[in-house]
């Protein structure tokens, strides 16, 4: 019998707290989520939900305060200074939203990947050149090689950017927010670029993002609300009777290790739910309905 293959990304139950001087801030409060080796997916959620904070810890720049989180086979709990620095230099990638913090401003396109390459130990000489241009080539950027970042557009900038991010060859590659500050079109061209990588590196990728494009151009996108995982839309490509194919979005509530899972809002509000609700296992399914007696409710009023 063969083993599943671990998923490049497992969160399990993740938790992390800022505290200051007075408040204790909940940024994650039990957060799961599992992404497969080559799977690309967007991360939505409102402001203050929790997604720079889950970034941080996926890219070993921030410590969770408990549960588990495995990137690329590394536990992000247990790992010491020295292993955190490895990581980062060598299974993961990274595009920020802000273009200027992705590139070093006084190198060309090819002197970025390059510099890259050398801090890395990767190829030398000619064959450094090479990989180079092969990713300039990849991201479709090879007419700004000489260029330095002032010299280029933003989207230009961006994947660049991409280019330098995987150009280690990365498990993982973290993106937040990185079509922020672009126009739609340009946002577009850099989403393109980002999935002939996820499709021709087999990098697996978590993009980050309040862009609605985003999130409907990716396979998967998971919803975070108050610092976990509420629902998730796979979208998939069918064939019909008369072999057409169609597109289907299904959307999923998460359900965690012990069984919790996020009412979504608007379901809440409908039937006004709300503290207690009145469960029932049905042969094929569980409903879900008021706790409170409604009839009663409008009788006292
Ligand atoms: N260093 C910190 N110290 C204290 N609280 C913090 C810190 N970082 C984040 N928080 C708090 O944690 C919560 C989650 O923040 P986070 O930045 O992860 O949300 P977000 O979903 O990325 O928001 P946005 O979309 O606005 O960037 C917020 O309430 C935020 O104020």
């Amino acid at each position: 019998m063969t083993l599943p293959a671990a998923p490049d990304i497992d969160c399990v139950d993740l938790v992390r707290i800022f505290r200051t001087k007075d408040v204790e801030v909940q940024a994650l409060q039990g957060l799961t989520l599992r992404v497969e080796a080559g799977d690309m997916v967007a991360v939505v959620g409102a402001s203050g939900s929790g997604k720079s904070t889950l970034l941080g810890v996926l890219s070993g720049l921030d410590r969770p305060s408990a549960g588990r989180a495995i990137v690329a086979g590394h536990d992000m709990l247990a790992m010491t200074k020295a292993e955190r620095v490895t990581f980062q230099r060598t299974s993961v990638g990274f595009v920020w939203q802000q273009t200027g913090r992705n590139l070093l401003p006084y190198l060309t396109a090819a002197e970025n990947i390059a510099a890259v390459l050398a801090i890395a130990r990767g190829p030398k000489g000619e064959a450094r050149v090479k990989r180079v241009d092969e990713l300039l080539d990849l991201l479709g950027v090879g007419d700004v090689r000489d260029r330095t970042p002032q010299e280029m557009s933003g989207g230009q900038q961006q994947r660049v950017a991409i280019a330098v991010a995987v150009a280690n060859d990365p498990t993982v590659l973290l993106a937040d927010e990185p079509t922020g500050e672009l126009d739609e079109a340009t946002s577009e061209e850099v989403l393109g670029a980002m999935r002939r990588v996820n499709e021709e590196r087999g990098v697996t990728t978590l993009i980050v993002t309040h862009d609605p494009t985003v999130a409907t151009q990716v396979r998967r996108t998971v919803q975070i609300r108050d610092g976990r995982t509420s629902t998730e839309v796979v979208r998939s490509t069918r064939t019909d009777e008369a072999g057409d194919e169609y597109h289907v979005a299904e959307e999923f509530a998460v359900l965690d290790r012990v069984g919790r899972m996020q009412l979504p809002a608007a379901f809440a509000a409908s039937l006004e739910l709300r503290d207690r609700v009145r469960l029932t296992l049905e042969s094929d399914h569980v409903s879900v309905r008021p706790g409170h007696d409604a009839a009663a409710e409008e009788e006292s009023a």
